[in-house]
């Protein structure tokens, strides 16, 4: 069964406890969170103080995908308002092992990021450490975009390698995941899917959510 994390990105920000309800009565298995500093991306969201007040109104697991400078920075700040999955970009931080063993350290999950053309490569020495790779498949930045058809063979590539190393890491894929492309990402070795406009831009958010699963 597909694992689905729906991206707040693209709910209607007035009325988030509502919206994350939706998801959650879908099944949704996280909730990704994706955090922009409006200098390592383009685009400026939210930080802990919104991720705080959310972690009261929601059991959900928080997939918090860190799209910040130095992230290292502010990995206590997210622990402490909820995070159960930190994941930062490889070429966001200068110190990706030391950056990593830190989230490890708070007992949570460990994540890295890979932008589009970033090589499998730049994480060969950490991939022993990490509980989940995230192949971006649009650049960082905002939600809507298409995906890039190229990243299928770097999905089927990271996959590859975590079966033959027999490591157990978690491949998320993000960025222009819709119903209609999904079931090939998963044949390509995803195990979980973000999406964000497909989802929150439904008619049916808890319907569409449901669909993703059933996958
Ligand atoms: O991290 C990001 C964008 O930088 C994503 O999580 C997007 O929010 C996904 O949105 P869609 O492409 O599914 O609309
Ligand atoms: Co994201």
């Amino acid at each position: 069964m597909a694992k689905i994390a729906p991206s707040l990105l693209s709910a209607d920000f007035g009325n988030l406890q509502d919206e994350i309800k939706k998801i959650e009565n879908g099944g949704a298995d996280y909730l990704h969170l994706d955090v922009m500093d409006g200098i390592y991306v383009p685009n400026i969201t939210f930080g802990p103080p919104v991720i705080r007040k959310l972690r009261k109104v929601t059991k959900i697991p928080f997939d918090v995908h860190l799209m910040i400078d130095k992230p290292e920075r502010h990995i206590k700040d997210f622990v402490d308002a909820g995070a159960d999955l930190i994941t930062v970009h490889q070429e966001a931080t200068t110190h990706l092992h030391r950056t990593i063993q830190e989230i490890k350290s708070y007992g949570i999950m460990a994540g890295v990021s890979l932008n589009p053309a970033t090589p499998l490569e730049s994480i060969e020495y950490v991939l022993g450490d990490l509980d989940l790779v995230l192949i971006m498949t649009v650049n960082p930045g905002f939600g809507g975009q298409s995906f890039i058809e190229s990243m299928k063979g770097k999905i089927k590539r990271l996959r590859r390698i975590i079966d033959e190393r027999e490591l157990n890491i978690i491949v998320e894929v993000d960025g222009g995941v819709k119903l209609d492309n999904a079931k090939e990402i998963l044949n390509c070795g995803a195990d979980l899917l973000v999406a964000g406009s497909d989802i929150f831009g439904a008619e049916d958010i808890e319907h569409r959510t449901r669909q993703f699963k059933q996958l």
